[in-house]
């Protein structure tokens, strides 16, 4: 598998998020997010890590953009953290906040580089939890208001747009499981909180349309394919409701079906839904972002409420214990393309934590994550030869980064971080996507 299997105008870039990579969270002006409120509190992330400095990004993005440089990608994702434009969620604007992302998009450009611009990356400014968070309808309120005032400032340069990263994560682990900020466990907030992100993406596309000439505008969602632990029918039920649960809650309602029947009736809690909001939620994008690390082996369970039960499976997992199974992503992208047949697909994330270590050589040797992306990209070429319409790849990460309840003990980066020194170190896995990228520009 080449690069020059895929297509000529395929996009190849590599991705992070503000709270994992900025650091500098007292500095010009931003405000407090849930995810430093969380991150200092005893015992909830390992070893009490902090997005304090982090990748210290905020301070050497110059150094960070000549490393995507070498890696030859042709774009970058990013997030644009709320809390640093609007320190208190909505009204006051913070303009150094804004300052940096123009800085960054602008440094970008010179390079060559796309930016890729994530609204919402999990670091929701404090005082609009303190406000009711997600489970309050006025977030999404407000997300909309940022959107505009973000979308007014950069959609000059910036024309690609992800409205939302993963609303599963931030409504399911950060109101249910309560691993993710703001940690709470409260099923019904988990609902609310699930309704009003969609909501906040609904609004805020014609939003970004008006403020963005030529603006592509979609969402990340954390997809993993379900698989029933047996062919016994509790077996393949459960895996169902699994898929309810991870995937067709979000993928329904985006593409015009409403709220799953089969879930709702599960849940027996209804979404806080108001109006229009089915309608104002599907609103056409332009691409499905798609995060995909794993797959899910599923039992019965009568665990409620989702009664299904995780089976650990497969032969490889990676440092976060996640299956090494490529096929799932060809299987998903199979199923999407003809389930909900979006404009594109872009694979806004894909990668996988190993314990890298700096060898006697100063090298970092990580052959396992090299197989990683090998397979994977693999059955990306193979999806889309049968008809997928992936039209881009963004490996995660760029850099070793703040692996939010994992802190840095989980290293996702082409590119190793040793966080005392902030000294960046191109893995053997990033050298493996420069040389891989560098094929059809080199062809003869
Ligand atoms: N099996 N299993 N999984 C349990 C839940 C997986 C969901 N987590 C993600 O997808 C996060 C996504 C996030 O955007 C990024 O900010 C994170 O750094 C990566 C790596 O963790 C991934």
């Amino acid at each position: 598998m080449k690069r020059s299997d895929f297509p000529a105008n395929f996009i190849w870039g590599t991705a992070t998020s503000a709270y994992q990579i900025e650091g500098a969270v007292s500095e010009d002006g931003r405000g407090p997010s849930i995810w430093d409120t969380f991150s200092h509190t005893p015992g909830k992330t390992k070893g009490g890590d902090h997005g304090d400095v982090a990748c210290d990004h905020y301070h050497r993005y110059p150094e960070d953009i000549a490393l995507m440089k070498e890696l030859g990608v042709n774009a970058y994702r990013f997030s644009v953290a709320w809390p640093r434009i609007l320190p208190e969620g909505r009204g006051r604007v913070n303009p150094r906040g804004l300052d940096f992302y123009n800085r960054l998009v602008d440094a970008l450009l010179e390079q060559g580089i796309t930016p890729w611009a994530t609204l919402y990356h999990w670091d929701l400014p404090q005082s609009l939890e303190d406000q009711g968070g997600w489970p309050s309808r006025e977030t999404a309120y407000a997300f909309a208001e940022y959107a505009d005032l973000v979308t007014r400032h950069l959609g000059d340069r910036v024309k690609h747009w992800i409205t939302l990263n993963e609303p599963w994560c931030s409504a399911y682990l950060g109101y249910h499981a309560g691993i993710h900020a703001p940690g709470q466990q409260n099923f019904k907030h988990s609902i609310w909180a699930s309704h009003h992100l969609l909501l906040a993406h609904g609004l805020a596309v014609p939003v970004i349309r008006r403020n963005v000439t030529g603006a592509r505008v979609g969402i990340t969602l954390n997809l993993s394919p379900g698989y029933p632990a047996s062919p016994d029918p509790a077996d393949v039920a459960a895996a169902r409701r699994f898929d309810g649960f991870q995937n067709r809650w979000y993928l329904d309602p985006l593409y015009g079906l409403g709220y799953p029947a089969d879930m709702l009736a599960l849940y027996g809690e209804a979404p806080s839904v108001q109006g229009d909001d089915l309608i104002t939620i599907a609103a056409p994008t332009d691409f499905l972002g798609i995060n995909y690390y794993s797959r899910a082996v599923v039992r019965n369970s009568d665990l409620e409420p989702y009664r299904f039960q995780y089976v650990r499976v497969g032969e490889e997992h990676t440092d976060m214990d996640w299956e090494v199974y490529p096929e799932g992503l060809y299987d998903l992208l199979i199923r999407l393309g003809r389930e909900y047949r979006p404009k594109a697909i872009y694979i806004t994330e894909n990668g996988a934590a190993y314990p890298d270590a700096v060898a006697d050589d100063g090298g970092i040797h990580d052959l396992e994550r090299v197989r990683y992306f090998q397979r994977h990209l693999a059955l990306c070429l193979e999806a889309l030869q049968h008809g997928a319409p992936l039209k881009g790849y963004f490996a995660w990460s760029l850099l070793d980064n703040f692996e939010w309840a994992e802190g840095y003990a989980k290293r996702f980066g082409l590119v190793y971080v040793d966080f005392p020194s902030q000294r960046r170190r191109i893995k053997a896995s990033g050298y493996w996507f420069r040389d891989f990228l560098r094929e059809a520009v080199v062809r003869p």
